[in-house]
Formats: C-alpha cells, sequence, structure tokens
C-alpha cells in the first residue's frame, strides 16, 4: 500500500510529511519526505495551547485548544497537498494517511492523551482515508500511549544483527530495543532536545544550539547535572513515558548560556545512559533518528557516557528527519489490516492493541 505519514512533533517547529510503501508488516520503502514548518505565531499559537492544555483535568473543547487545532488541521493539509505533488501523485493513488497530531498533554496517570487536529477534516479536505487518535486505545487499555515508533523499528531493522537499540531524539527521546528473538522493549528516556532548545532560545534567541556549538563551548556543572538526574522518573523501570514538560530548565538558571547549554546536552546524554541500564542486554549497535543526531555534541556526549558510538540513521540508508512520519504512515497500514500497533513491551499495555480511528473522506457538499 502507499501511505501518507504525517508528525507535528514535541519541538513545534513544524509537519513532517513522508509518503512510505508498505505492507504493514516486514516490507517498507521510503517514496518522499517533506517538512512543512510552522511560522513563528503559529508556533507560539501551539505553545500557549499547549502549555493551557496541560493544566485541565481531562482535553475539552476550549475555545484556544480548538483554534490551534484548527491551525494544525490546515497545516497538515497542506503539507499533504505539496507531498503529492512532488511525489507526483493523486489522492485516489494514496491508500490511507497516518495522521498523529499535535500533542498538547500527555497524561497517562489520568488516563488520557491528548493530540489536536481533525481527522475527518483531514480526510475531507484530502480526499484520503485517515487514521488519527492512534494513542488514545492504548492508555484506554492500560498503557502509557507511547512510544509507538518501536514497532515501525522493528521493521527497519529486521536485517540486522541483534539486540539492536533505535534512539529517537526530538523533543523528547525515546528507545526502542529489539533483542534476538525479536522482543521489544521501549520507553521514553527523558528531553533530547526540548530543554536545550528552550535553554538556547531563552539565551541567545536561537530556536535551538546549531551544531550543538554553544555546548561545546560550554563547562558542564556537575552538580546541576547531579541535582536534574536526582528526578524519581529515572528509577522507575519501565515501560514509561512523559510529557514534554515533565522537566524544566529552572535548576539550571544562573549558568552562563554557554554553560548552561553544556550541562542541558550532558543531562540528555546521560538520561539516555540510565536509560541503557533497563535494557536486557546491552545492544550490539545504537542507531539514532530525530534531530538531535544532527547535534555533534550531543552525539559525543552519548557516546562517552553509554560507551556505543551512536550511528545516525543515514549510515543505513533512512532518513532520520523522517523516520517519526514514515512510523505513522506504517501504523496506518496497521490499522487498517487490523494489526496491532502497541505492545506489552513498548507501552505496558497489558495485551498488544490495535489503535487509531479510521476516517473515510465523504464528498463535499457542492459534489454530493
Ligand atoms: N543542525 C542542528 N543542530 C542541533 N540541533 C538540531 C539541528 N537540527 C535539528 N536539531 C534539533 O532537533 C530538534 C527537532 O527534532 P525533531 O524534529 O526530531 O523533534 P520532534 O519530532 O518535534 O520531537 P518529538 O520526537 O519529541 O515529537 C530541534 O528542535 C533541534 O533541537
Ligand atoms: C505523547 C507523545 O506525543 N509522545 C511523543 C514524544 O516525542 C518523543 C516521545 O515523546 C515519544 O513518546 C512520542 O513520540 C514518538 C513518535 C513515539 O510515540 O514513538
Amino acid at each position: 500500500m502507499l501511505a501518507i505519514g504525517l508528525m507535528s512533533g514535541t519541538s513545534l517547529d513544524g509537519v513532517d510529511a513522508a509518503l512510505i510503501e508498505t505492507d504493514g508488516e516486514r516490507s517498507t520503502r521510503a517514496v518522499a519526505f517533506r517538512g512543512e514548518s510552522y511560522s513563528d505565531a503559529a508556533r507560539a499559537q501551539l505553545a500557549e495551547a499547549t502549555a493551557l492544555a496541560l493544566t485541565f483535568e481531562r482535553p475539552r473543547a476550549n475555545p484556544e485548544v480548538m483554534a490551534a487545532a484548527d491551525l494544525i488541521t490546515r497545516t497538515h493539509v497542506l503539507a499533504v497537498q505539496k507531498l503529492l505533488r512532488d511525489a507526483g501523485l493523486r489522492p485516489h493513488e494514496i491508500d490511507v494517511i497516518g495522521f498523529h497530531g499535535q500533542t498538547v498533554a500527555h497524561r497517562p496517570d489520568r488516563g488520557w492523551t491528548w493530540q489536536i487536529g481533525n481527522g475527518q477534516a483531514l480526510a475531507d479536505a484530502t480526499g484520503i482515508a485517515t487514521v488519527s487518535d492512534l494513542r488514545s486505545a492504548d492508555v484506554a487499555a492500560g498503557g502509557q500511549g507511547a512510544p509507538l515508533l518501536p514497532v515501525y523499528h522493528a521493521a527497519l531493522t529486521a536485517d540486522l544483527p541483534r539486540p539492536i537499540a533505535v534512539l529517537n531524539l526530538g523533543g523528547v527521546a525515546n528507545v526502542t530495543w529489539i533483542g534476538s528473538d525479536g522482543a521489544l522493549v521501549a520507553f521514553d528516556t527523558g528531553p533530547a532536545n526540548g530543554l536545550i532548545d528552550s535553554w538556547v532560545e531563552g539565551e541567545t534567541g536561537a530556536r535551538f544550539d546549531a551544531g550543538g556549538a554553544l555546548a561545546a563551548s560550554g563547562r558542564v556543572d556537575e552538580a546541576v547535572l547531579c541535582a536534574m538526574l536526582d528526578h524519581p522518573f529515572f528509577a522507575q523501570p519501565a515501560p514509561k513515558s512523559l510529557d514534554r514538560n515533565d522537566f524544566t530548565i529552572q535548576p539550571a538558571r544562573g549558568l552562563s548560556a554557554a554553560d548552561g547549554a553544556a550541562t542541558l546536552t550532558a543531562f540528555t546524554a546521560a538520561t539516555i545512559a540510565e536509560a541503557f541500564l533497563l535494557l536486557p542486554e546491552r545492544p550490539r549497535r545504537l542507531l539514532v533518528a530525530g534531530g538531535g543526531r544532527h547535534n555533534p555534541t550531543l552525539l559525543r556526549m552519548i557516546s562517552e557516557k553509554v560507551g556505543l558510538s551512536p550511528e545516525p540513521a543515514e549510515a543505513l540508508g533512512w532518513n532520520g528527519d523522517a523516520t517519526e512520519a514514515e512510523g505513522f504512515a506504517y501504523m496506518a497500514v496497521r490499522t487498517l489490516k487490523g494489526l496491532p500497533i502497541s505492545f506489552p513491551g513498548t507501552t505496558g499495555v497489558p495485551a498488544s492493541t490495535t489503535g487509531g480511528v479510521l476516517h473515510q473522506p465523504q464528498p463535499r457538499a457542492a459534489e454530493a
């Protein structure tokens, strides 16, 4: 099948749109990819909606969050249209879209996770069957609702020697470990770039620490690093997941811009080392996808603390910027086929679970 996957990640940098050909099982081939950036105004609107949503006891139709949801849907429609144009394809040639939406609050402890974006509106506007709300069924069944990528990581690495680990360095980081027998262990490890981005934006106005240059020029403050690592999340057994806002840059306040960047980068690396202690067996290789693989200072620190060289996804011919979006395309095909997308080892759900809500495009009123 030809499937489009759409992801708007915790970094709020934009929409990733990927087109893949897959059977939702072992076969998967990347066909096209493009990103659609948010304007500064859109990012600010999404950040506000996210901050607000996190204060709610449960998801509700608040006007500000609904306006953000509308922005998300419209930007995703645009991303699909541009991706189709790039690929020279028409909507009827695409079997399904996997639409992750934007997480505004992730509270499995309260029994919910909230991704905004209207799946039916996206299906109607693109004319393509759309699977949305991919995390809720898992949470309803008692899982963490995240991470979901492990099933795709397993397909991507099917021919590689195991055990193997795949690290996704987005705003938040998550690791997937795949054992020799195909067993999956996966969980969020801590912030990846989220804190570094917030720090750098506050200190310098830049969106992120390009090339890890600021962190490379600073000194890690060991006392701040120790204080940050003294957090109950790291002692928790897997599976476990995070909301983007579960950690803050507060402990680094008072450090110079460079030392703060170095310390927060070291924090991410140290949390990945902590995560490795929870893996059943040391992986032979550590593959890295997500924006953090563009940060050599972060990769160096991970290598030092974990004792394994992180290999950017490109080493295997993957596009590490597209992996998440591809994963949601893959999951949408699995949803169509009634196959599970989450497992006891990945989200803690008691039994393997299907997920996602399917929306068939409705003919427009004018055409009806
Ligand atoms: N050249 C670069 N140098 C340093 N860091 C970079 C570079 N390019 C991207 N990044 C980092 O990658 C981040 C974006 O990563 P990505 O797109 O994988 O996150 P996301 O998908 O929004 O997050 P999540 O996976 O948590 O949902 C940026 O915010 C930035 O911190
Ligand atoms: C609730 C939510 O949106 N979580 C994201 C976030 O970003 C990274 C990490 O935290 C991961 O758990 C998840 O996304 C990836 C794509 C996943 O589900 O595998």
